[in-house]
């Protein structure tokens, strides 16, 4: 066909080469980029988007409880060597997997709109009859998690539980969890992985911090999804600006700001919970547990966010409650565990 002048004038991004977005290599990893790729091809019809899937360390080491791993850049670091050698032009992040602070040069350039952000209990196929909630389970029951944010949490309201390490895909994990000779009678996950894979129906129950015994709180970003680029990077940072969620953006970021001023990793016991409320008010409840369930700090503000800055204050605020109320000595003791463990890649077998 022969170029005519009826043709549409030419944008700044069809001289775009192919824009490369990588990711984990993981089902659910793939299923938001390939979102987060038709969102944008939508917005921006002529340019080329190409999906690259990659192996994380903690994808390659399923044995190292993740606290161990010091938290920091555990699902990151390799996706981010290859966006600052510019073999990527941005990384679709579970947002919840983000390190709080990001390596010079490259920065948290967009957060699209947030799926339910709450922790969700899976029943066992087979007890799914008998059992329907946390509170419906009977002395020495064992949950499944390998996280201590959740672990910390449940035992704080259910010191009757046992708790037993589990890793994996959410495949895998429902898989470990129905089998007929496993120990486990529920799991928690996250209800947005569960969710994003069409699992819906395997949710019994959403845990938040008005469920019965209060105080289950999720991860700081969970649900949302974080979209890294290079800070010099003008052309992939405007694509992506039309798609970020401006509400998830702001809650997100009090949340992350609560979590790096505490300086913790994405795996040390910080629970929150943000809601919007009338006027631009901002409700932000925050939780620090330890890992037995036996000390906890908590906090809670409401003020009115209406920018990024205004977030990121508000975050170092709710922070500070959290501290004066003894979470700084909870996370002391978190941290030693951690520089005792440092070269010790040891399963975690829960206390
Ligand atoms: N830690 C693993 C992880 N990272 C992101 C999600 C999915 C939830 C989300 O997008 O926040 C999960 C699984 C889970 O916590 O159940």
């Amino acid at each position: 066909m022969s170029t005519s002048a009826t043709q549409p004038v030419i944008t700044s991004h069809t001289n775009m080469a192919t824009v490369k977005v990588g990711t984990r290599k993981s089902a659910l990893a793939l299923k938001q980029a390939d979102y987060v790729v038709s969102e944008l091809s939508k917005l921006h019809p002529t340019v080329n988007f190409e999906v690259k899937g990659m192996h994380s360390t903690a994808d390659k080491d399923k044995v190292t409880a993740l606290y161990k791993f010091g938290g920091k850049g555990l699902w990151t670091n390799e996706l981010e060597a290859e966006l600052t050698a510019g073999d990527l032009d941005m990384i679709v992040h579970s947002l919840k997997d983000m390190p709080t602070s990001l390596p010079d040069g490259l920065v948290l350039a967009c957060i699209t709109p947030r799926e339910d952000p709450r922790d969700v209990v899976v029943v066992k196929k087979s007890l799914q009859d008998k059992y329907k909630t946390l509170a419906d389970l009977p002395a020495g029951a064992v949950v499944g998690t390998s996280s201590v944010r959740r672990m910390a949490q449940i035992r704080r309201r259910y010191p009757h539980l046992q708790f037993k390490d589990m890793r994996g895909n959410i495949d895998t994990r429902l898989r470990k969890l129905d089998a007929e000779d496993s120990e486990y009678s529920v799991l928690i996950l996250a209800a947005a992985g569960l969710h994003r894979m069409n699992q819906h129906q395997r949710i019994s129950q959403y845990l938040e911090g008005n469920t019965e015994g209060g105080g289950m709180l999720y991860a700081v970003g969970q649900g949302g999804l974080g979209i890294e680029a290079r800070a010099n990077d003008q052309k992939t940072l405007d694509l992506l600006k039309q798609l970020e969620d401006p509400s998830a953006m702001l809650a997100c970021e009090a949340e992350r700001s609560v979590m790096r001023t505490l300086e913790g990793g994405c795996s040390i016991p910080i629970g929150v919970e943000t809601k919007w409320l009338e006027d631009n008010k901002l409700r932000l409840t925050a939780t620090v547990v330890n890992v037995e369930g036996t000390e906890a700090a908590d906090a809670e503000k409401i003020e009115e966010i209406k920018s990024r800055e205004e977030a990121v204050e508000f975050g170092k605020r709710v922070a500070k409650e959290l501290t004066d109320s003894g979470a700084q000595k909870i996370l002391d003791v978190i941290n030693e565990d951690r520089e005792a463990n440092r070269d010790k890649a040891q399963p975690f077998i829960p206390a």
